[in-house]
């Protein structure tokens, strides 16, 4: 059953078109938006959102149209971004009693859901550790817990392992495999790195704006002919290798 619809979305700066006529379901699992630098992948999440409204098309949420139903739609969605988010001179458990008060949560499912989401990511003993003195990896893995906090059927990850050293990495890629697993999430997870899509459900490759593929690594292989995800990435996108420093492995 679809979580996620976008039909149609086109989105432009001026003249540059970001998003062009991009349409997906997406239902329970794990999807790797994959695409180099400027492929559009923050402009969908921006969209996705609702921070920017697209200029055509139609997102639906588990059946909320969020042009309609913003607020609802957000309620079930985690997000990630890019830029880091966490207040740094707050404690762990603080940032998360503040986004829990934010989404409107009791004081009570504050205090049982963020137990429930730093043990899940065995952050407990640094719960009363102030943001700043935390790993980048931590100050991630405490992003995700925030995200976490409400519940979410949708969650979008927008390059979530920037900055982090490749141990690091691939511990936040492994807890939220896990998480879709156990939970039965969709998660959307926007990254310009192959190996984070390599163990993905399925593959969105994103453009120049536009969706060219969306389908499990070993089918855009076999569809393409080629012999990896990277090979299948170049053969879609009409790139050369010369890209590879964008669409960089691990
Ligand atoms: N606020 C903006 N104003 C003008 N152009 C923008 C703006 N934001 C993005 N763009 C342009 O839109 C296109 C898509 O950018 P976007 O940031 O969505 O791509 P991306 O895949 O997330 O790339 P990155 O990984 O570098 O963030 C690019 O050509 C970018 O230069």
């Amino acid at each position: 059953m679809s979580i996620l619809s976008v039909q149609s979305v086109s989105k432009s700066y001026g003249s540059v078109a970001a998003l062009q006529a991009v349409s997906f379901n997406l239902a329970a699992g794990f999807y790797a938006l994959l695409g180099p630098n400027g492929a559009g992948k923050s402009t969908l999440f921006q969209v996705l959102t609702g921070l920017f409204a697209p200029d055509q098309g139609e997102i639906v949420l588990n059946g909320l149209n969020i042009k309609h139903n913003l607020p609802a739609a957000l309620a079930q969605m985690g997000v990630v971004f890019q830029q880091p988010a966490l207040d740094l001179d707050l404690s762990v458990q603080t940032n998360l009693n503040f986004h829990g008060k934010l989404h409107g949560l009791s004081n009570s499912n504050i205090k049982a859901r963020s137990q429930a989401v730093l043990a899940q990511l065995a952050l407990t003993e640094l719960a009363n550790q102030t943001c700043r003195r935390l790993s980048g990896g931590n100050r991630r893995k405490v992003e995700l817990a925030r995200a976490l906090m409400t519940e979410p059927q949708l969650l979008l990850m927008d390059e979530a392992t920037v900055g982090l050293d490749p141990a690091s990495r691939a511990s936040l890629l492994t807890y939220v495999h896990q998480l879709c697993d156990q939970q039965k999430l969709c998660v959307l997870w926007a990254t310009h790195l192959i190996d984070e899509a390599e163990n993905a459900q399925q593959v969105l490759v994103l453009h120049k704006g536009k969706l060219l593929a969306q389908a499990s690594p070993a089918q855009l292989i076999a569809q393409t002919a080629t012999s990896s995800l990277l090979e299948a990435f170049f053969q879609l996108s009409g790139e050369t290798p010369g890209v590879e420093a964008k669409l960089a492995r691990l």
